[in-house]
């Protein structure tokens, strides 16, 4: 794998728009799509989005709690998932939010982002609560082999702000995130391209980018801003949520998207019509010469 996440990942947003779709079987939709809870019901789940969604957008990003659920079998099904978004050229982001000391990271590093890894994602979501620094094993592997992160910086749910605001000497833990992320990006930023250590900022946020005086832009990191539709953001909040740092985000929806199932053409129109409606934003951002 020669180029870096980073810029496969701008290459994929110009191509096909800023939507990440999130594959997240919640029992409530599997039954609601008419199917039974259990592995065959995940199985189809799962891969009728793979259908929906490959060579429609620019990241599908499954959601790891909802496959570990059934155990190693459900495991092998998001491998199968991973797998098949891979041969159909779509990136992929696996959420499963790893975080721990540095040796043992650096396990979490091998399996996920590894050059033996058994079903590898192009990037994955992190947790930088045992401090940004714990992370290195990862960003070290990921950078070897062309793959990414995503740390959270601000998460989506209201209890984040009482750990993400917090301030020490003056510093956000946030903001210490972003400083983080600023550094292993800075060869990145020379070449004007993104960087492979995203952030993950929730759409649900509000003005706390600019509170916190987060410069994402500095950063040169790729934003993956959850939090769209089941969680109350919306299309018309990014630029103020995201001020000049909007050209860097990846929008993430999961259960807006899926509610649409079963039926794939409802499935497809669906992803289509969230996805057009983030393109144009950018678009319009395009032709006004705006970033
Ligand atoms: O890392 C994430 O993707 C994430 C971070 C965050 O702050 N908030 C958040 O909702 N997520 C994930 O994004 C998805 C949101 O799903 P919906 O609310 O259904 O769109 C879930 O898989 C969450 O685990």
């Amino acid at each position: 794998m020669t180029q870096a996440f980073g810029a496969r990942l701008q290459d994929a947003m110009t191509a096909h728009g800023p939507l990440c779709a999130g594959i997240d079987p919640h029992r409530s939709l599997v039954e609601a799509w008419g199917l039974s809870y259990d592995l065959a019901g995940l199985e189809r789940f799962a891969l009728t989005c793979v259908e929906a969604f490959a060579g429609r957008v620019a990241v599908v990003k499954p959601q790891s709690a909802f496959f570990e659920v059934f155990g190693s079998r459900g495991i092998a099904v998001l491998e199968r998932v991973l797998d098949e978004l891979r041969d159909a050229g779509t990136l992929t982001i696996l959420d499963a939010k790893r975080g721990d000391i540095g040796s043992t990271m650096a396990a979490y590093a091998e399996a996920y982002l590894g050059p033996h890894a058994v079903a590898p994602p192009d990037a994955l979501t992190v947790s930088p609560y045992l401090g940004y620094e714990s992370l290195r094993p990862a960003i070290d592997l990921a950078q070897q082999t062309g793959r990414g992160l995503f740390v959270l910086a601000l998460t989506s749910n209201p209890e984040g702000a009482s750990v993400q605001h917090a301030v020490r000497d003056g510093e956000s833990v946030a903001a210490s995130v972003v400083h983080g992320a600023g550094v292993d990006n800075a060869a990145a930023l020379d070449r004007g391209e993104l960087g492979s250590v995203g952030l993950v900022i929730g759409a649900t946020v509000g003005t706390a980018v600019a509170d916190l005086g987060l410069d994402l832009v500095a950063a040169a990191t790729p934003v993956l801003a959850p939090g769209f539709g089941a969680q109350g953001g919306t299309v018309a909040s990014l630029a103020a949520t995201f001020g000049p740092a909007r050209g860097q985000v990846l929008a993430s929806s999961s259960r807006e998207i899926l509610g649409a199932g079963p039926e794939p053409g409802r499935l497809v129109d669906r992803t289509e019509r969230v996805r057009d409606a983030f393109g144009e934003l950018a678009g319009r951002r395009r032709r006004h010469g705006i970033r």
